[in-house]
């Protein structure tokens, strides 16, 4: 069973959208709109699994609704199934060369549009498990750092584009070279399994998440938190950690299981390159192992560019 996809109908005709909902509307969550331009903005704001869309329309036609839709990355998955009058070969391979799905020729016979929003769904929800299994780490079962990469991006350009504050936390287990040559690589698993579970629990707000960014190593991105909020976040997974008491006996800083964070954040819209952030958080890391471990050192990249650091 596929279930209720939403689908926005692009067509300049009324009654081309009318018949078009009425042949989908009890499968599916349908938006028309009329024009191209209001379809471009719509997606912005709507997360959509499927658009129709017409071609020839008054103001941006079909060809360029699809074009604008690959070249933004929040919307060149979604599927486009062209519906047009212009029923040529040259036309329907144009479409297909821009990156359309399929392409239903006018007039439609109801039944077949019904098959073929089907079939494209499946294929959607296909991909999208595969993407979603692509982004999981298979150890921790949490994102990896192919999720945390594609976030980070996404939400770099969100603070960019909106002067918000965007944090970044890096988290590494303390000695745990020495916890694996201790207790067997086994139970080195089982502890970053623990580990994992506890930092994903932690997170309350639905933008926030960790991924495991390889080996001993986790990463979390906050967006719209600050310097000060990042703190009381870092220290809230630290003492997490701490709270599992996972034995640690070959530690040289602690009983149980700790952490060590690095904290970057960047408060008032600066530009720098979107890697700054990690490097940065890496930064943080580094001296808060250097200067005993289970501690967090943050840092701002300042307005003049340069980075201080807050033990
Ligand atoms: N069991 C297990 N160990 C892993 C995994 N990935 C990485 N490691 C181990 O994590 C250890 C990391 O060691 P180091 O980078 O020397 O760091 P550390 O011992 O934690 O020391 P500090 O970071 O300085 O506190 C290595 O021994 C890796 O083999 C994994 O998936 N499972």
């Amino acid at each position: 069973m596929l279930k209720k996809a939403k689908i926005l109908i692009v067509d300049d005709d009324p009654l081309n959208r009318l018949v078009l909902e009425k042949t989908l509307a009890s499968d599916h969550e349908i938006f028309l709109v009329e024009s191209g331009e209001k379809a471009l903005t719509f997606v912005k704001s709507t997360e959509v699994d499927l658009i129709i869309l017409d071609i020839v329309m008054p103001g941006i036609d079909g060809y360029d609704v699809l074009i604008q839709l690959k070249e933004n990355p929040s919307t060149q998955t979604i599927p486009v199934i062209f519906i047009s009058a212009n029923t040529s070969h040259d036309d329907e391979a144009k479409g297909f060369e821009l990156g359309a799905m399929d392409y239903i020729a006018k007039p439609f016979s109801t039944a077949i549009v019904r098959a073929r929003v089907r079939n494209q769904l499946l294929i959607k929800q296909k991909n999208d498990l595969l993407e979603m299994l692509a982004s999981i780490d298979g150890l921790t079962e949490i994102p990896n750092r192919r999720y945390l990469d594609e976030n980070l991006s996404r939400e770099w350009r969100r603070s960019r584009r909106a002067g918000t504050p965007l944090s970044v936390l890096l988290m590494d287990i303390d000695h745990f070279k020495r916890y694996n040559d201790c207790y067997g690589h086994r139970a080195g698993d089982d502890c970053l399994k623990r580990v994992a579970h506890a930092l994903v629990t932690a997170c309350e707000r639905g933008s926030d998440f960790v991924a495991r960014y390889g080996g001993e190593e986790f990463a979390a991105v906050l967006p719209n938190i600050n310097q000060q909020e990042a703190l009381v976040f870092a220290n809230k997974l630290r003492s997490a950690v701490n709270a599992l008491k996972i034995p640690h006996k070959a530690s040289l800083n602690a009983e149980h299981i700790t952490i060590s964070i690095g904290i970057a954040t960047t408060e008032f819209g600066q530009v720098y390159a979107e890697h700054t952030l990690l490097e940065e958080a890496d930064l943080g890391l580094y001296e808060a192992k250097d200067t005993g471990r289970d501690r967090i050192v943050a840092r701002v990249i300042a307005a003049s560019g340069k980075s201080e650091s807050l033990l």
